[in-house]
């Protein structure tokens, strides 16, 4: 069986795990918005959290970065007030960076970048970035002091997606998020052919807004999802009102969608209705969730370890059956 998964970085990583435990053939489509360049490196957040994750060099505690990592190279760029000092570059981490920014500037797209990298790693699961061209996720925030040339002609600025989240611990109020170079952005080599071959599709319960929007626009993707014979199938990434992890309810507080299951499941929307779910799963707490044009079914949504996210994978692939 051939299963695709759309995927963030913490979440979808864990989330992979279960998927690869089907013993299925997996491509993941990884959001590549919150990738960013910083001290000369090209970092890519989510990439490398399923990559670190699925090869067993994570930091399971912490849930992002190397485990066992250390900080020397951000200590003495502190000490020369190199900015920006508040991304958490751990030595470990920089070596990833370095190879990957070395390998682009000779010129290899992040697709074939990605795979080198993961043939260290070997994540059980073809990692695919969702594009290979730009697309940064940005935050129109407030800012009294802007000008008539900032976004919406003053009284906001625009920052990076990781300004946002890493520095302000996203507490500046988001007016909206612009994926920059997404409508130009081209599905990375891979990615159609992984949906168009695909037997099921999982949405997994990534940030909605800014793990799985960026993904859904680059190019001609979405089309191809919706086009595709693949049952899609999404899985909430709120329980009970609340974001399993992260801070996906000030985000989708910036685009008006309550932080509910069924809240989620709309902004996705039905495939039969310009949406892309066939299928939506939501915790055992959240019973009753109703989503138009979707068949919602409840199961335990909590991904406390391997053998639980497999268990809930498989309940999205019985869903997969009965919705295709
Ligand atoms: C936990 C979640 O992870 P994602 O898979 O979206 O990176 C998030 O950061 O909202």
């Amino acid at each position: 069986m051939r299963i695709v998964v759309l995927a963030g970085g913490i979440g979808g990583a864990r989330f992979l795990q279960g998927v690869r435990a089907t013993g299925a053939e997996v491509t993941a489509i990884v959001n590549v918005g919150d990738d960013v360049t910083l001290h000369g490196l090209r970092i890519c957040p989510d990439l490398d959290s399923v990559m670190y994750t699925l090869g067993g060099g994570a930091d399971a505690e912490r849930g992002w970065g190397r485990a066992g990592e250390t900080w020397a190279v951000k200590e003495e760029l502190a000490a020369y007030g190199a900015e920006p000092t508040w991304f958490g570059l751990g030595d470990k981490d920089v070596a990833t960076h370095l190879v990957r920014t070395r390998m682009l500037d000779a010129g290899y797209p992040l697709s074939a970048v990605t795979e080198a990298l993961c043939s260290r790693w070997k994540p059980g699961v073809r990692l695919l970035p969702a594009t290979d061209d730009r697309l940064e996720t940005h935050v129109v925030v407030p800012d009294p002091d802007a000008g008539p040339d900032s976004p919406d002609g003053g009284g906001s600025r625009a920052i990076h997606f990781q300004e946002w989240w890493i520095r302000h611990r996203a507490a500046l109020p988001a007016q909206r998020f612009v994926f920059i170079g997404a409508d130009a952005a081209k599905p990375a080599p891979g990615v159609l052919d992984a949906l168009a071959a695909a037997d099921v599709v999982l949405v997994a319960p990534s940030n909605p807004v800014v793990s799985i929007a960026p993904i859904l626009a680059v190019g001609g993707l979405r089309d191809a999802l919706v086009a595709g014979s693949a049952p899609v199938i999404g899985f909430s990434p709120i329980i009970g009102g609340a974001p399993v992890r992260g801070m996906a309810d000030k985000c989708l507080a910036a685009v008006d969608v309550p932080v509910t299951a069924a809240g989620v499941g709309g902004l996705y929307g039905a495939r039969s209705a310009d949406g892309i779910l066939d299928g939506w799963l939501v915790d055992t707490s959240d019973a009753g969730t109703a989503v138009d044009g979707v068949t919602v079914r409840e199961c335990p949504l909590w991904m406390t370890d391997e053998r639980a996210t497999l268990a809930m994978v498989q309940q999205g692939l019985t869903l997969a059956e009965e919705v295709r």
